[in-house]
């Protein structure tokens, strides 16, 4: 008998199915690797927008988190809106027990509406990220953790860097709202920087990109791949993911990322 690779995601639901929890199980299942879920809040959300936000007690983040990690053996974690500073440093004290830890800080969805309250900038510098396996800020997010506008790729590479000394091993700026012939994603890895990068994919349908690219890359973590293949692998998925939802039309605002065929 052979037990399944377990990866554990701790994020919000997305009722519309694009992003958080909907989109982090998709990806692994799409990995071959087993999902848990600790959801952290619900949000009311389509393709247009988030239309009401509620957190999870931390207390019960707690029970979830317990309840997973005492019964399952999880290898790869990731974390996606975590809604409240409380969580944040709540999931930091459990961060001994949740290995192969990649941190996606969700700050706004797609339409531009905010998915946190309070200091989470500072309670991630602090608390989370110092655990971190991985760290995956949009452009958006690096400028609000790091107080500054984050708009180039020579912004991305000081961005990386300075993130890095919160003591993550490795640090990605994504470069999705930056288009261009391919889409480039600045990684600091082991204090060297480079690129990763991948054609630009004509299309609306992102929502739910950056769900998608740290999930995939906690999923091939719980396969045993290094960083660097867990990260190129992911990225490799989330541009076929695009290239499929290029081709439906789902909602009437940013639609759903597809999956590979
Ligand atoms: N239109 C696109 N074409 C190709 N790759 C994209 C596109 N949009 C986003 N990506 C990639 O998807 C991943 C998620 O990035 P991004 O959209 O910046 O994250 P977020 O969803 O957190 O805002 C990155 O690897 C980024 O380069
Ligand atoms: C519950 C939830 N979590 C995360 C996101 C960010 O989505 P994206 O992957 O597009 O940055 C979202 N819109 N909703």
């Amino acid at each position: 008998m052979r037990e399944p690779q377990v990866a554990l995601t701790i994020a919000g639901s997305d009722s519309g199915g694009g992003a958080g929890i909907q989109a982090d199980l998709r990806a692994f299942t799409m990995h071959g690797v087993f999902g848990a879920s600790v959801v952290t809040a619900l949000t009311a959300q389509n393709t247009v927008g988030v239309h009401g936000v509620a957190a999870t007690a931390t207390e019960f983040v707690a029970a979830q988190l317990d309840a997973v990690l005492n019964d399952l053996p999880v290898v790869a974690v990731k974390t996606g809106m975590l809604a409240t500073p409380s969580t944040v440093e709540l999931v930091a004290a459990y961060a001994p027990r949740l290995p192969g830890l990649v941190v996606d800080p969700v700050l706004v969805a797609t339409s531009g509406d905010p998915l946190f309250t309070g200091d989470v900038a500072t309670a991630y510098r602090e608390k989370l990220f110092p655990h971190a396996t991985v760290v995956t800020p949009n452009l958006h997010e690096a400028g609000v953790l790091l107080d500054r506008k984050v708009s180039t790729v020579d912004d991305m590479r000081a961005a990386a860097e300075d993130l890095a000394a919160t003591g993550a091993r490795c640090v990605v700026v994504k470069g999705g709202h930056l288009p261009g012939t391919d889409a480039v994603d600045v990684v600091w890895l082991d204090g060297v920087v480079s690129e990763l990068t991948a054609p630009w994919v004509n299309t609306r349908n992102t929502h739910g990109t950056g769900c998608t690219f740290a999930s995939a890359t906690a999923a091939l973590l719980a396969k045993g791949a290094s960083v660097r293949e867990a990260l190129t692998g992911a990225k490799t998925y989330v541009n076929e993911s695009l290239r499929r939802s290029a081709a439906w039309r789902l909602g009437a605002g940013s639609g759903p990322v597809g999956w590979p065929d």
